[in-house]
């Protein structure tokens, strides 16, 4: 890593930088409020003579936290490379709040914080040496340097653990101290290559409150991950990708309405008293109201799942089945698991569950 052109990324992974940027004689002009963080354009991209991207397109609103979905091989590491600006675009154009990522490379650069999929961390060096180094790297003054260390740590849950060796964290410790070095720069733009792989479900869980907290601080998170349920909950929009082209880029709703009728709702019931069972035949009875498909109680939480064809029956129909047989209700609302389904109409390879 150089310390006069700050990487966004772990050099080593870039196949093609963009090196003929044009360096600002001046500061870049303000960005406008409208202006798209992430624009793509017509995106192409061969490997030899493998079409990894084939005039793919999608934009990314300033401010969301927007998803982008997509099988093994699907594109989507190739895309966040080109966005990052450590492969340049072979056609199409892709612009970032309005720069473009070849003829404008230092302010692109200066806005983005991109965390690869794999990424090598310095292992002897404790939390707060790692984050100084890059700091450094990313020309920060020394003598700002620990108040922003500071920031990051707490903006990532990390408070008190500057002084720990990296090699003594766990995976989502280390996650968090990547993400904490790619705040360094304060970037307006997230670019999360599968920061999610590998975590634990509280490790996952943590992971997404930080990010829930930079969008709060007005930061865009651009993530991507092969499973769209993971990212149902947190994600404003969504793109999903297969083969290289778009199949889909909009809000969540819109994806929900793309979506075949068919819709999975979890109805939580109050508990019974004592400790006592659940009503016999709970499920056979869900399951005999008209129109429900499939009934399965739910694993992670309290409550049970029922599939229904929201075309062919109303939503308040199957909620008034389960309050005619008697049952406490105090919970009943869509789950966005079944996005799932969605997702393996829009792609051929379909997705890896969590
Ligand atoms: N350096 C490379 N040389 C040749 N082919 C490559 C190279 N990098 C990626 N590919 C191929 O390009 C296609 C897109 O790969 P890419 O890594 O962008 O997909 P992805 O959606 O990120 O996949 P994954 O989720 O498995 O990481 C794949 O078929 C992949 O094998």
């Amino acid at each position: 890593m150089s310390v006069a052109e700050p990487a966004v990324a772990d050099p080593a992974s870039a196949d093609t930088v963009a090196t003929d940027s044009v360096a600002p004689s001046s500061p870049p002009a303000p960005i406008a409020s409208e202006t798209a963080a992430i624009e793509v354009v017509r995106l192409s991209h061969t490997y030899k003579k493998h079409r990894a991207l084939q005039r793919m397109e999608f934009n990314v609103a300033p401010g969301e936290i927007h998803g982008f979905v997509g099988p093994n091989g699907a594109g989507k590491t190739t895309t966040l490379k080109i966005i990052c600006t450590l492969m340049k675009p072979q056609q199409g154009a892709v612009r970032v709040f309005g720069r473009d990522v070849v003829r404008q490379v230092h302010a692109v650069r200066s806005s983005i914080g991109f965390m690869p999929d794999h990424f090598s961390m310095y292992r002897q060096m404790s939390v707060h040496e790692y984050l100084d180094f890059f700091g450094a790297a990313y020309g920060l003054p020394t003598k700002t340097r620990d108040g922003v260390i500071k920031n990051v740590l707490e903006l990532t849950d990390m408070d008190g653990r500057q002084d720990d060796l990296i090699k003594g964290l766990s995976r989502g410790m280390t996650q968090r101290v990547g993400l904490a070095r790619v705040l360094i720069n304060d970037p307006s733009l997230l670019l999360l290559d599968e920061p999610a792989s590998g975590l634990d479900p509280r490790a996952r869980i943590e992971l997404m409150d930080i990010l829930r907290a930079l969008k709060g601080m007005g930061k865009t998170v651009f993530i991507s991950s092969h499973i769209l349920s993971e990212l149902a909950e947190l994600c404003d929009a969504v793109t999903i990708v297969d083969r290289g082209t778009t199949k889909f880029s909009g809000s969540i709703d819109e994806l929900l309405s793309a979506a075949a009728g068919l819709v999975t709702y979890r109805v939580v019931l109050d508990p019974p008293r004592d400790g006592a069972p659940e009503p016999e035949n709970l499920s056979d009875d869900l399951q005999a109201i008209p129109g429900v498909t499939e009934v399965r109680k739910c694993e992670e939480r309290p409550g049970w799942l029922m599939t229904f064809d929201r075309d062919v029956i109303p939503v308040n129909e199957i909620l008034g089945g389960v309050i005619a047989l008697g049952l406490p209700v105090v919970g009943f609302a869509e789950e966005k698991k079944h996005l799932n389904r969605a997702f393996m109409e829009l792609t051929a390879g379909g997705v890896r569950e969590a």
